[in-house]
Parts: structure tokens; C-alpha cells; sequence
């Protein structure tokens, strides 16, 4: 069996903090011996209330912080133990999607510049995969003068996944990517990063807190709680039988669409037709249109490929005013 693209091995991290300028510093832990595997093409979900470690998880897998202790392997090679230098052609192999791509583009660049950027690090001075991946991403050449000011959020959002995926990485870690976006332009960005994994064997660490987005998105989900991983197991089967009470808990919670959180059931009833025209246009409506990006799209694209190319194209051009 091949080597686990990302292994998170034992991973603890405490702070330490301090109570008002002469208080004894104490130790918090932000992460407790935490354990799993991100496997080749996966998409590996993380869940769990603020605070319950899933960007310190994104973040030491990144090496962006050190683990206090703990392994983590890149492709098999223990990446906890480079230096600097040594970390920085490993680094290229996984890249990070942040929630907020305004931040993350710089307003006075044009997309041009911001998509050269990555391709200038791996040495690449043609713009031929600019173009490629522009149109990967549902998005012409006109785009290329523009500043990002000049797009809508799930456009920015687009393009910053362009940007990472310009680094060639074999990883994305995807950081509450989706949560600041309106439904329906939630459902384009979960689109395309299905289509990534599928076109390129992409792995995927999808960091959330909506647990109806997660569910669709990820072929496993880690549930966090204060810290540690309390559960961790295939998308469908956590859904129907949570095995720890705060999975159950979080379950209970999370809202749910006519009744139902998973999509998973209503398909297995036969209540969305996955090939039928209104199955596409119903793609398009926002409250489904998550869930249908989920369990319809690989029975389409295999069984009605034109129509799934007609319902995709649909898809990204949807705009937040059709919601
Ligand atoms: N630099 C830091 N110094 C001290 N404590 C920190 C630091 N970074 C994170 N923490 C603490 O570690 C814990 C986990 O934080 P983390 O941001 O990973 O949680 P999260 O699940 O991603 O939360 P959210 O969904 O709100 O982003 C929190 O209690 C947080 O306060």
C-alpha cells in the first residue's frame, strides 16, 4: 500500500500563557495527541466547534507552527525534522485556501501578476498554465487584466484556488474556504474542488464548521472537540451512526433541509433523480445545490455527460443574485 500523502502522527501543541503581567504562566493545550491520515485523491473533513483546534491541526500540517510534539509526514518524509531550507521545496506540495480571499489577494495586483506569482516560483516564465487553469476554474481571459476587487467573493474564491493549484501542490488544505460565501456560490467552490480531486487526484483537508458542507464534500470526517479527535470515519457512515456522544451532539444540531441533514438518504429513496433536466436546473437552486453537487454529479457525468457539462457550465455561472 502507498504511504499516506499527509500523516499526522501523535500531534500535541500547548501554549503558554500568562494571567496579567505577573501571573504564573500556565500551560494550555490547543491540541492533544492528535492522529490520522490524509490519503491520496481523499478529501478528509474536519469539524468541530470554534475553538477545537482544526486550524492549529491545517496550520502544523503546513508546517506553518512547529508540533510541541508529535510527527508530521509529507509524502512519507518526516517534515517535523527540516529546516527551514530544506522544508521549502516540501512546502510547494501542499498550499492553503484561506476563508477570506480578499485578504489573501493583493488588491493592487492584477490577476495576471497574482497567477504569475506561483508560476515564477517553480521557475516558469511562459503563461500557458495561467490561461488552462482559468478555464479550469470557470473563468475567460478577460479576467486577466482585472484587480479582485473587480470580482464577486466565490470569484475571488476561484481564483485563489487557481493560484494554489498553480504551485502544482499535492495537497490543499482548504480553511473554512466556503463559510463566508452565500449557498449557492458555496456549492460552485465545493463543485470545483470535487472536480480537482477527480481531474487531478488532489488531496484535501476541508476544514468547516457546517457539518451539511463537510458531509457532502469529504469521503471521511475528524470530528474535534477541545482539542483532541474524538471520532474519525467515512462521511456516510459518521452521519448515520455517530459513534461518540459529541459527533451525536454536533448531528443534532446542525440545520437541516427539509427535515433531513444528509443528502445520502434522499438518494437512496429515489427522491432526486440524478440524470433528469430538472435534476440539473435543481442543481442550480441554493438550498439543494450543495447537495446535489455531492450525489448526483459522478452518476451524471457518467451516464449524461453532455448534460452534466451543460449543468456544470450552469453551475459556475450562477450568480449570488439567483439565490
Ligand atoms: N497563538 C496562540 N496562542 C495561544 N492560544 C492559541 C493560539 N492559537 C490558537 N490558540 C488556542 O488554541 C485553541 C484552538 O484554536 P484553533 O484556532 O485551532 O481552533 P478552531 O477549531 O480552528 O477554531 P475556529 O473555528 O474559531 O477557527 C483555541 O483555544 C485557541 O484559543
Amino acid at each position: 500500500m502507498t504511504a499516506p500523502v499527509l500523516s499526522v502522527q501523535g500531534v500535541s501543541k500547548t501554549y503558554t500563557q500568562r494571567a496579567g503581567l505577573f501571573g504564573r504562566p500556565s500551560q494550555t493545550y490547543a491540541l492533544r495527541d492528535v492522529s490520522f491520515d490524509l490519503r491520496a485523491g481523499e478529501i478528509l473533513g474536519l469539524v468541530g466547534e470554534s475553538g477545537s483546534g482544526k486550524t492549529t491541526v491545517g496550520r502544523i500540517a503546513m508546517r506553518l507552527i512547529d508540533p510541541s510534539e508529535g510527527k508530521v509526514y509529507l509524502a512519507g518524509q518526516d517534515v517535523t525534522a527540516l529546516s527551514s531550507t530544506a522544508l521549502r521545496p516540501m512546502r510547494r506540495r501542499i498550499q492553503l485556501i484561506f476563508q477570506d480571499p480578499s485578504a489573501s489577494l493583493n488588491p493592487r495586483q492584477t490577476i495576471r501578476q497574482i497567477l504569475r506569482t506561483p508560476l515564477r516560483l517553480r521557475g516558469i516564465t511562459d503563461d500557458t498554465e495561467i490561461a488552462r487553469m482559468l478555464a479550469i476554474i470557470g473563468m475567460g481571459a478577460d479576467a486577466l487584466d482585472r484587480t479582485p476587487a473587480m470580482f464577486s467573493g466565490g470569484q475571488r474564491q476561484r481564483l485563489s484556488i487557481a493560484r494554489a493549484l498553480l504551485m502544482n501542490p499535492d495537497i490543499i488544505v482548504a480553511d473554512e474556504a466556503v463559510s463566508a460565501l452565500d449557498v449557492c456560490v458555496q456549492a460552485q467552490v465545493v463543485n470545483l474542488l470535487l472536480d480537482l480531486r477527480d481531474q487531478f487526484g488532489l488531496s484535501i483537508l476541508f476544514i468547516g464548521h457546517d457539518l451539511g458542507v463537510v458531509g457532502l464534500i469529504s469521503d471521511r470526517i475528524g470530528v474535534m472537540f477541545r482539542g483532541s479527535l474524538v471520532e474519525i470515519a467515512p462521511s456516510r457512515g459518521l452521519f448515520e451512526r455517530p459513534r461518540h456522544p459529541y459527533t451525536a451532539r454536533l448531528l443534532a444540531a446542525a440545520p437541516r433541509q427539509g427535515g433531513k441533514l444528509t443528502p445520502h438518504a434522499e438518494v437512496d429513496a429515489g427522491r432526486l433523480s440524478p440524470t433528469s433536466t430538472e435534476g440539473c436546473a435543481f442543481a442550480a437552486l441554493c438550498s439543494h445545490a450543495i447537495t446535489e453537487c455531492r450525489t448526483t454529479r459522478p452518476v451524471m457525468r457518467e451516464t449524461a455527460p453532455d448534460h452534466w457539462t451543460a449543468c456544470r457550465r450552469a453551475d459556475l455561472d450562477l450568480r449570488p443574485a439567483h439565490c
